[in-house]
């Protein structure tokens, strides 16, 4: 049978909820589902990008891999604002950090990213290297935040299409570094923001930093997963407020 809602997803529209939380590795939304919501059903498990639709303290929340990198973003976002009519996308990733402000365990909320990448034009011919999450999604994050007692750091962002560079184009990265301002990297904010603004709805990104390219630090998988507690708990808290 043909599923005429999305390529990529096979959930109901029913079955997703008005606010969407998305991590890159779809095992962290299991492990969030698996954490923080009740009375949880898998909503989609094409490719393996896993989702779960739950209630956390009464409030509908699906939560859903992103994958990683712009064009797998720009692929799940845009299906769930324009087939599933999701109207909020809180992206929960990580983050290298590009400056001493920033140390590993460190929550940042985006503000702004910069990218190399064509997709903004390829999609909408948008001439624009920086894309901006909602206004007043980020403002009522950071009340959230603040009400919850938590630390969050804001900042611009370098969406990355690339993780490791060859040394001969490692100026690129000087350039977002000291161009463009951006105090981390990370690879979907992009295509999350980009979309969000085509398609009149709203989005913001919130990482953690998971290793420092000045101090060096790098934290283990096992550290990693106690250090998005934070940020999830911020999202999860932000969600209640929508
Ligand atoms: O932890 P996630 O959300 O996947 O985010 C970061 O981690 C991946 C790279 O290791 C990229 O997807 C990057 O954006
Ligand atoms: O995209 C990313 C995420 C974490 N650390 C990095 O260096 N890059």
């Amino acid at each position: 049978m043909i599923n005429d809602m999305s390529t990529h997803i096979e959930a109901k529209k029913e079955d997703v909820a008005n606010i969407v939380l998305m991590p890159g590795d779809p095992l962290r939304a299991k492990m969030i589902a698996d954490t923080y919501l009740n009375d949880v059903t898998i909503i989609n498990n094409v490719r393996n990008m896993l989702g779960f639709t739950g209630y956390y303290k009464n409030m509908k929340i699906t939560v859903m891999g992103s994958g990683m990198g712009i064009p797998s973003m720009g692929i799940y976002s845009y299906e769930l604002f324009d087939k599933y009519d999701v109207e909020f996308i809180i992206r929960i990733g990580t983050a290298g950090s590009y400056t001493e402000e920033l140390d590993v365990y460190d929550t940042v909320l985006v503000d702004e990213c910069y990218s190399e990448s064509t997709y903004a034009y390829c999609q909408s011919l948008k001439k624009t290297h920086v894309e901006k999450p909602s206004l007043q999604l980020n403002k009522t994050i950071l009340k959230t935040a603040k009400k919850m007692g938590r630390k969050l750091t804001v900042a611009k962002a370098h969406s990355s299409d690339v993780y490791k560079r060859e040394e001969k184009a490692k100026a690129l990265v000087n350039d977002a570094i000291q161009k463009e301002k951006c105090k981390c990297v990370e690879m979907e904010s992009y295509a999350l923001f980009h979309n969000a603004k085509v398609l009149n709805k709203q989005s913001a990104c919130l990482l953690t930093i998971s290793d420092s390219m000045v101090s060096k630090k790098k934290t283990t998988s096992e550290e990693r997963e106690k250090l998005f507690i934070n940020m999830i708990e911020i999202a999860l808290e932000t969600a209640l407020e929508l």
